[in-house]
Order: structure tokens, then C-alpha cells, then sequence
């Protein structure tokens, strides 16, 4: 998201300009799978230490390449941004080589810096045993085509994308709470705060399902094979063109929606961490006039 043109907290706050972020990201998620799916699955850049001995570096060659290429955005301040996570632990990274911009405060600080609310290492985890088989699966296609290189970087790109997307579940979140904050406060001060309540307050069915429907649609149409002359190709099997319809819809339905449900309850959780109480009871007494 744009933090810097001058649009106030509350534009930036408002669920249709954040909805409209959602809806953009798809196509960035879409496009980048694309990208992945044309390189073979080479399950090798995903085991640790397979090239230790080359890299001098413990982890996989995807964490590696995670590693050089966020070390290299934090010097570019990528991380000062509030829509921005490294996979890599910010303790790690350098310090931006240029003064951090001023972004307005959108976001409550004590939820948004809860540690339970970075899902790199969820989506890190998904994303290498679910997606990516999924995508880069076939009867014609070699399991390892030794392009390691061209394929850990569209991983990074899948990666950085999915998680911009899961952890906006925070803007949803700080704008469904200021909008109605009567109806989360009695769930978060429940001891211990009643997660079932505020994922059930959060949750919106309709939107959901559109969001299925309209996904199915775009990887159809953005992974559609077309001939020099611009005609669109037939798939043998009336089904998968540059990228699996299914795959991509089951990465929302299973993994991108239920994760960004989980940021947005676990920031929830902690909306309230330091608010002195008699805004609580402002909040509250609204709800009763
Ligand atoms: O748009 C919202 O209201 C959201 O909370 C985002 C989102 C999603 O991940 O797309 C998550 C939960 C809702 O059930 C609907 C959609």
C-alpha cells in the first residue's frame, strides 16, 4: 500500500480501500506462480544444508536466497514500511542505508509487533510442502531441471507476495475493531481472550466466496496459452494452462484466507495491550447509547 500520499488515516483505514490491496495482490500472486510453475519442482533447494559445503550457510538454498535478498531490501528500508515482514529475523539484517520515511500510525503498535502475529514461518513452511509440488506437478515435467537458481527466485517473489497479503489481515483487522470496537472488547478481555468469538466476528462468508469465484477466473484467463498470432490455445485436457486453476484456488481456500484470519485475531488479541481504560469505557459506552 501507497502510505505516502497524503490520503488521511482514516481513507487509508477504510475496508474498501484495503479490500481493493487484497484484490490487487491476487494478481501479483497469480503472475508470480506463473512464474514459479514453469521450473521443475527441485526438491533440492528446500532440504537443509544441501549445499553447505557451497553456500557456508546452514539452512536450504531457498533460506539463503531469502537471507542475501532481504539483507540487501533492509539496506533499501523495505522493513521500515508497516505492510512489509522478512522471513529472515529483523535482528539479522542491516540497518537501512537512507533515513526511514515517516509512515502515518495506522496500525496499534503493541498488536502489530506481537511476535504471534509474524506467520513468515507458517507461510515458509506452506508454501514449500503444499504450493510448490502442487504447481510444478505433471506426467511431462522432470522433478529437477537443475535451474535452482531462476527458481528459488521466483520462490522469494511467491513468498514476499503471500506474505504482504496474509499480514494485511492487520489493516482488516485495526479497521473492522475501530469500526465496532463494542463488539471485540468483551472477547478480548475475556481471560483467556475468546479467539472462536473474534475469528467469528471477523469472518465474512460472502466475501469469501466471491473471492473464490473471482480467483478461479483471473488464473484462468493470466495463465492462458496464446500462439505467436495471439490466438488462445486450446489445453489438451480443457484444463491447466500456465498455471493449475485448482492449485491456485485451494492456496487461498486452505492456506491464504485461514492465515490471514489468524493475523487478524491474533493482532485482535492484543488491540487492547496498554489502552488506558477510560477510552475502553468510552468505547464501550457507545455501544450502549
Ligand atoms: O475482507 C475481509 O473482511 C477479510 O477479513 C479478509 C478475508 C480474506 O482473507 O480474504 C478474511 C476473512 C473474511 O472472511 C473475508 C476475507
Amino acid at each position: 500500500m501507497n502510505f505516502t500520499t497524503g490520503a488521511t488515516v482514516a481513507e487509508l483505514l477504510s475496508l474498501e480501500t484495503i479490500r481493493s490491496q487484497l484484490i490487487r495482490l491476487e494478481d501479483t500472486i497469480i503472475f508470480s506462480l506463473i512464474e514459479r510453475a514453469q521450473f521443475a519442482h527441485n526438491a533440492r533447494i528446500y532440504e537443509p544444508g544441501a549445499f553447505k559445503e557451497e553456500m557456508g550457510f546452514d539452512g536450504s538454498w531457498l533460506e539463503w536466497f531469502l537471507y542475501e535478498i532481504e539483507t540487501f531490501h533492509a539496506k533499501a528500508r523495505r522493513y521500515t514500511s508497516p505492510d512489509e515482514q522478512p522471513f529472515t529475523p529483523l535482528n539479522k539484517l542491516p540497518s537501512p542505508v537512507i533515513t526511514p520515511q515517516t509512515f502515518p500510525a495506522i496500525l496499534y503498535p503493541p498488536a502489530a509487533d506481537h511476535p504471534s502475529v509474524n506467520a513468515n514461518s507458517r507461510i515458509l513452511d506452506f508454501y514449500v510442502k503444499h504450493i510448490v509440488p502442487g504447481i510444478t506437478s505433471g506426467p511431462d515435467r522432470l522433478a529437477d531441471d537443475g535451474n535452482y537458481g531462476s527458481a528459488a527466485t521466483r520462490d522469494v517473489e511467491v513468498l514476499q507476495a503471500l506474505s504482504r497479503r496474509i499480514h494485511f489481515g492487520m489493516f482488516v483487522s485495526e479497521s473492522k475493531f475501530l469500526s465496532a470496537p463494542h463488539d471485540f472488547i468483551p472477547h478480548i478481555l475475556a481471560s483467556p481472550p475468546n479467539s472462536d468469538a473474534l475469528a467469528a466476528l471477523i469472518t465474512k462468508p460472502a466475501v469469501e466466496a466471491k473471492l473464490l469465484v473471482r480467483l478461479a477466473n483471473k488464473a484462468r484467463v493470466y495463465g492462458c496459452e496464446m500462439d505467436a498470432d495471439g490466438r488462445v490455445v486450446a489445453n489438451p485436457d480443457g484444463g491447466r494452462g500456465k498455471i493449475d486453476i485448482e492449485e491456485v484456488v485451494g492456496l487461498y481456500r486452505d492456506w491464504v484466507i485461514p492465515l490471514t484470519k489468524d493475523v487478524e485475531v491474533d493482532y485482535l488479541i492484543h488491540r487492547l495491550d496498554g489502552v488506558p481504560q477510560e477510552t475502553i469505557d468510552a468505547w464501550m459506552s457507545k455501544a450502549s447509547a
